[in-house]
């Protein structure tokens, strides 16, 4: 079908070609016509010449409106088609073809002849009958042979034209005997060419192009490229061609060396009119690196001798192509050309400009040292003294990719269309067309603005309360079931939906969720979106986009620091939402303190909140401030459940139980309403992984904001640190503006994983989110986020066999501790059961007592995050193969009760290291953030620990 399709179309714009630019005007009018357009000379310079001559502007893509010369469009076999009258031969609009099967009804060469230049995108229109290689659009895909063709432009371009109008027929067997070599400079060159001569568009998408190269050879080499190969070439080259061009593969690929050529175009334009005009061409061109290409520059380097023409790099590669090679090399010549290749093959600009060319950074090398010895092989002594006497230098480089993308293109044709096929399917372009149906909508979107405790949250909470419908997006488990406690206590039905958990409450309308498990498949009056600058969090960014871009909400509310509104503005425009902006400010106002702690405990005081940033710190931290003071501290950290942080900030808020100081990670810059008076830094300094670098500005501000919540008892907010050298970061911090998030993170879905993935059988999945990541094409708007954690949790459950690609991507979403051997055990043993369809257990007891020592508090804690992750992978699996779904819950809250006794009871005697001393002896020697050493591995396994008799072990 597709083969007989092509014929048909091969045929019918032939056909066109010949009738109206081989015979009589009136030849013209006759066979199809697909736009309604009077097909008269004047109609076709009205239709053609105003887009072909790409010094004119066409007034409107749209041909004159008209149906009085619509005709059916015949194929070869006497079928008719028939066109809507003015209608584009859009693509999409092809009925009997797919659009994507357009592309190989014109196979390489013929598109090359005629210039047809196909587009996935709405700017790329391709027009036949009268328009012949008529393209509209904000591509120029136009090639100024067309103007020839049309019989616009130069004498030179007509010329040009009539020879490729002449040499497509001579395809069809109409022999001819003379042609023209046409240079991109429309110079003319008879040559004795008795047979076929090749006429080929190299440049489609600039204005000028169109060479003819009569060399006998290359005219063989063109002709030994299999069909199929002729179509990768054009597929991969898309500027060279002028197939398939996309906005955004112009804007994200192509732009240097589109640019490169677009200036030398316009550099060769401008001389050619300053030929006519007589002027001279000396100006700059504004330090775009394609200056080096201008014709002029040539001259002043070296002329060549040899005759050959190197005023045009792209004609290079068919010089090279021609040539046997020349002498032996002179002198320094070949270590000179030997250090320009190595400064070719390590150039970011070539490999960048080879990436537009589907030629990907691990193959470039490859390429590159295949072109250089190509070039040392056969290139001429003339050519080789020009090069060497560029030297090593940028100009070099520009001067001889052109060649260099000929060269790969002829050579690597399987390569580059395996590579582009792969970039296809990790195409991330344009994410808020994933969302149709959210795009359907006019959603308008209000930025809730502000710093912490400034009522944001409040105020949009407040108008989900009143819709009929509406959904909040928390960044934390604890806040989203915060929200929905408050708004069932407002009489207000609310669902909750997180993770581990799901409560349904009959009739309810709303739902509290994390933000990764919104909904996007419903409608609702009114979203809320939490902490939106979250957005560019490089783990969990993409979940914040996802909802952003995907919610089906007639109003969504966004709350957050002022940091996101410019991204949130970018991303309206391009989504069509309507913005409305709302300001707040604090409700209690937030001081820096002048003073320090002075590295003294014994100047803690009730309502402070002393902020650590690491465990062992924490731990440390109250129990000096115990030692030195009568204060009883309540702590809050991340691998806290959310219902021990909770119980920990209500111990803290009640007045009068004698634990008034708080001492907390950076998990209170988020969620918690926490009656603090004072936060103090313990440090400023954050172990991110790798080192410990200083916290950043904007989670400092977020932090110190906690102070001074509007109904606690305290009329301000104070900040200050425990160390007096960091007082200066903290208020430097705080003046701070916060900086502008300018990219929103995004993560594939499952089928654009599996689509990728079918197109590398033989890559495990850690090493296909790793090739995804290096191929996948993105907007300047937007970022892949990090996967540093699914890659650790990928490569270990590669030796679980048995998994689709789906459960693995599945459980690479799991909420596991990478970091904890334990916990990634537990997610290896799921995994392993779950591979064979045996039913996971839990496979863990809990505790009868509360811990006695931090190793136990230790313990505890990673008991509750495994069953936090059995929860949830009984929520994203089958349940019949997660039996235990409620003995875990139980088991769950049983360990977060336990949690939250063993911190109450916590004593001096727990911590084993001992701080600095409290009495001002400067920041914290570097090694103070050190973790916790572990008890043996086994020791947490069942039955190895203490579980006694009285401990609920949930047995296999
Ligand atoms: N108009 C109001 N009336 C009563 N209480 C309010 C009002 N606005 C805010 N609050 C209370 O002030 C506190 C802070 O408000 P909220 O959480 O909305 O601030 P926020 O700006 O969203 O802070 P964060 O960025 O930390 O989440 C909350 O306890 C909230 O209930």
């Amino acid at each position: 079908m597709g083969r007989q399709q092509f014929e048909v179309l091969k045929g019918l714009v032939r056909r066109s070609l010949r009738r109206r630019f081989c015979s009589s005007p009136r030849s013209a009018t006759e066979g199809f016509v697909v736009d309604g357009a009077k097909p008269s000379q004047s109609s076709a310079s009205l239709n053609c010449g105003s887009a072909l001559n790409p010094r004119s502007q066409p007034a409107s893509p749209f041909p004159p409106s008209s149906s009085a010369h619509s005709r059916p469009l015949q194929d070869g076999l006497g079928k008719e088609f028939s066109f809507p009258p003015n209608s584009f031969l859009l693509p999409e609009n092809l009925p009997p073809f797919r659009q994507e099967g357009l592309e190989q009804f014109f196979p390489i060469q013929f598109r090359r002849r005629i210039g047809v230049a196909l587009g996935s995108g709405p700017s790329s229109v391709l027009l036949l009958g009268n328009n012949v290689g008529k393209i509209f659009g904000s591509i120029p895909t136009v090639s100024r042979g067309f103007a020839g063709l049309a019989g616009e432009g130069s004498e030179a371009e007509k010329k040009v034209g009539e020879s490729v109008a002449a040499d497509g027929l001579r395809e069809e067997g109409q022999g001819g005997d003379e042609g023209l070599t046409a240079s991109v400079s429309g110079r003319e060159t008879p040559v004795k060419k008795p047979r076929r001569r090749k006429a080929q568009v190299l440049e489609s998408d600039g204005e000028v192009g169109i060479v003819a190269d009569g060399s006998r050879k290359s005219t063989r080499n063109s002709d030994r490229l299999s069909e199929d190969k002729k179509e990768g070439i054009a597929a991969a080259s898309p500027k060279i061609f002028g197939a398939e061009i996309t906005p955004n593969e112009q804007e994200l690929r192509m732009t240097s060396f589109t640019s490169v050529v677009e200036e030398h175009l316009k550099d060769l334009d401008k001389e050619k009119t300053a030929k006519v005009t007589g002027r001279s061409t000396g100006e700059s061109t504004n330090g775009n690196p394609g200056a080096s290409f201008k014709a002029g520059s040539v001259s002043a380097v070296n002329a060549p001798v040899d005759g050959a023409d190197y005023t045009d790099p792209t004609q290079v590669y068919r010089i090279l192509q021609g040539s046997k090679g020349g002498r032996a090399f002179q002198g320094q010549e070949r270590v000179k050309l030997n250090s320009l290749f190595y400064r070719f093959s390590v150039s970011g600009w070539v490999s960048d400009q080879a990436l537009s060319l589907y030629i990907n950074s691990k193959f470039f090398h490859t390429a590159a040292s295949k072109f250089r010895k190509f070039f040392m092989h056969r290139s001429s002594p003339e050519l080789r003294s020009y090069v060497v006497a560029k030297g090593a230098t940028n100009d070099a480089l520009q001067f001889l990719f052109p060649s260099f993308a000929e060269f790969c293109i002829q050579e690597f044709s399987d390569e580059i269309r395996r590579y582009r096929e792969l970039v296809s399917t990790a195409d991330m372009t344009k994410p808020d067309a994933w969302y149709p149906f959210a795009r359907a909508m006019k959603r308008k979107v209000v930025y809730h603005k502000g710093p912490t405790n400034s009522g944001k949250t409040y105020k949009a909470l407040k108008r989900l309360m009143e819709a009929q419908s509406g959904i909040y997006c928390s960044p934390l488990r604890l806040l989203a079931m915060e929200v929905f406690d408050t708004v069932n206590m407002q009489g207000v039905y609310c669902n909750l939906h997180t993770g581990q958990e799901k409560k349904d409450v009959p009739f309810a309308n709303h739902l509290a969720c994390t933000i990764e498990m919104c909904y996007l498949n419903k409608q609702w009056e009114v979203a809320v979106i939490d902490e939106i600058q979250m957005m560019s969090d490089e783990y969990r960014g993409w979940a914040w986009t996802r909802a952003f871009l995907g919610l089906q909400a007639d109003e969504i509310h966004v709350c957050g620091d002022p940091s996101a509104l410019p991204l949130i503005r970018n991303l309206c425009a391009g989504t069509g939402d309507e913005l409305v902006e709302n300001e707040y400010e604090r409700f209690k106002p937030l001081k820096v303190s002048e003073e320090s702690l002075r590295g003294d405990f014994r100047n803690i005081q009730a309502g402070d909140c002393i902020v650590a940033f690491s465990r062992r710190d924490i731990f440390d931290i109250k129990r000096e401030v115990e030692l030195a003071t009568k204060h009883r501290c309540c702590v809050v950290y991340g691998a806290l459940p959310p219902e021990t942080r909770t119980q920990q900030a209500k111990l803290f808020n009640e007045q009068d139980n004698g634990y008034d100081v708080l001492v907390a990670s950076d998990a209170i810059g988020m969620g918690l309403n926490l009656n603090i008076r004072r936060v103090v830094f313990f440090s400023l300094d954050k172990f991110d992984g790798d080192s410990k670098k200083p916290v950043p500005p904007a989670q400092v501000k977020q932090i110190a904001g906690r102070a001074g919540r509007r109904g606690s008892i305290y009329p301000e907010g104070v900040t200050t640190t425990f160390f007096s050298q960091d007082l200066a970061y903290l208020g430097s911090s705080l003046l701070q503006d916060f900086e502008p998030s300018t990219a929103a993170g995004l993560f594939p879905v499952y089928e654009q994983v599996e689509l990728f993935a079918s197109q590398l059988p033989n890559e495990n999945f850690a090493k296909l989110l790793e090739r995804f990541s290096e191929t996948c094409k993105l907007d300047g708007a937007y970022f892949l986020c990090r996967y540093d954690n699914l890659k650790r949790v990928a490569n270990m459950l590669e030796k679980v066999k048995g998994l689709s690609l789906e459960d693995r991507f599945n459980f690479c979403f799991a909420p596991v501790n990478v970091r904890d051997p334990q916990s990634m055990g537990a997610l290896y043993r799921y995994a392993t059961a779950f591979s064979q369809k045996i039913p996971v257990h839990v496979e863990m007891g809990v505790p009868s007592s509360s811990a006695r020592d931090e190793f136990e508090l230790l313990d505890l804690e990673a008991r509750h995050q495994v069953l936090s992750m059995y929860l949830w992978l009984s929520q994203h699996f089958p349940g019949d193969l997660f039996p235990q779904k409620e003995e875990a819950g139980e088991m769950a809250s049983q360990i977060a009760v336990l949690l939250g006794q063993s911190l109450v009871q916590s004593s001096r005697r727990w911590s084993k290291r001992k701080l600095p001393s409290t009495h001002n002896r400067g920041r914290p020697p570097p090694n103070m953030g050190t973790t916790f050493s572990r008890k043996s591995s086994n020791s947490w396994n069942v039955g190895t620990r203490n579980v006694g008799p009285a401990e609920n072990v949930v047995r296999v």
